[in-house]
């Protein structure tokens, strides 16, 4: 059977059904995040539930405010789920609202910013995780060189950010991030202040990096042709606050050529998925 023969899975699929028995790269145990102030009470995601696989590529959507920043800052470390459980290959995220730095040492962090330091070379920048850890100057060199080469920066080395295009500088912020070898990449609105065409080439950069390093991926956007093109699985989160609402799988093979947003299945599946967040308009 073709991938254009297969139907869409409905969104009451169960994603865990054909999980390998492995240990899970990422698992989410009724996590819930609620926000308390002295003014205010945001309860910001309820009962989330996940298994991710090693290699997986998962997008996550949703409407504003839904909480996919939120999930997203639980899982790198920065906020505290105040119940649930977060595991990296078993092993426990958080303990209270305390980190365990050792998992984080296995996480790489996108965000839509990408938060260059101005007086460093775009080598110093790539490297700057390493130099944090005490890294040698050669291995830092040698890694920068490797990485500006994975995401097309060769040549940019000793190159400023002012110096680079806004696609430019966010592929020094992906390299940065796999300066440290994660093996879990957690990508929040990465591309989302690129023009359409430099957004394009990114998403075809990232499926290339995505399958060198074999790192998982979880990435966030508000835009459902990126979350299809580049996911094998599009979670799509509820109004605040925020639960799973549908779990999309995308059964294109890869490597998945730009081309492919303009097929009929594809077409179909993002259609789907629009049309599930519409939805959500309704009382
Ligand atoms: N530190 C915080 N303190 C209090 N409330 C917060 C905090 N961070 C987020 N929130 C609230 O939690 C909810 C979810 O916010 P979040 O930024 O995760 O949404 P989002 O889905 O990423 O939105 P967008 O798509 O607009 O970026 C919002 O109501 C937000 O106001």
């Amino acid at each position: 059977m073709s991938a254009q023969d297969m139907d869409i899975v409905p969104a009451a699929c169960d994603p865990t059904d054909s999980a390998p028995k492995a240990v899970p790269k990422l698992e989410l145990v009724g996590v819930d995040k609620e926000f308390r102030s002295r003014r205010a009470f945001t309860h910001a995601l309820a009962d989330i539930n996940l298994t991710i696989s090693d290699g997986e590529f998962v997008s996550v959507i949703g409407r504003s405010g839904c909480g996919k920043t939120t999930l997203l800052r639980m899982l790198a470390g920065l906020l505290a789920p105040t119940t649930g459980q977060i595991l990296v290959e078993g092993r426990s995220l958080w303990n209270g609202t305390r980190v365990d730095t050792s998992v984080v040492s296995q996480l790489g962090v996108v965000f839509q910013d990408a938060n260059l330091f101005p007086w460093y070379s775009v080598a110093d920048n790539i490297a700057l995780p390493l130099k944090l850890r005490g890294d040698s100057k050669t291995t830092r060199r040698d890694r920068a060189h490797e990485l500006a080469d994975l995401v097309g920066l060769t040549g940019y080395e000793k190159a400023y950010p002012r110096e680079l295009s806004g696609g430019m500088r966010q592929r020094v912020a992906i390299a940065r991030a796999l300066s440290t070898h994660p093996t879990l990449l957690l990508m929040d609105e990465p591309f989302g202040a690129l023009d359409a065409l430099t957004r394009e080439r990114m998403n075809l950069e990232l499926q290339h990096i995505t399958h060198t390093t074999g790192a998982t991926v979880v990435f966030i956007t508000h835009d459902i042709t990126e979350a299809v093109f580049l996911g094998d699985r599009v979670i799509q989160l509820t109004p605040r606050p925020g639960r799973i609402a549908d779990t999309q799988p995308i059964p294109f093979p890869r490597p998945r050529h730009i081309d492919l947003q303009t097929e009929p299945h594809f077409g179909t599946i993002a259609r789907h998925l629009r049309h599930a967040l519409d939805g959500q308009d309704q009382p």
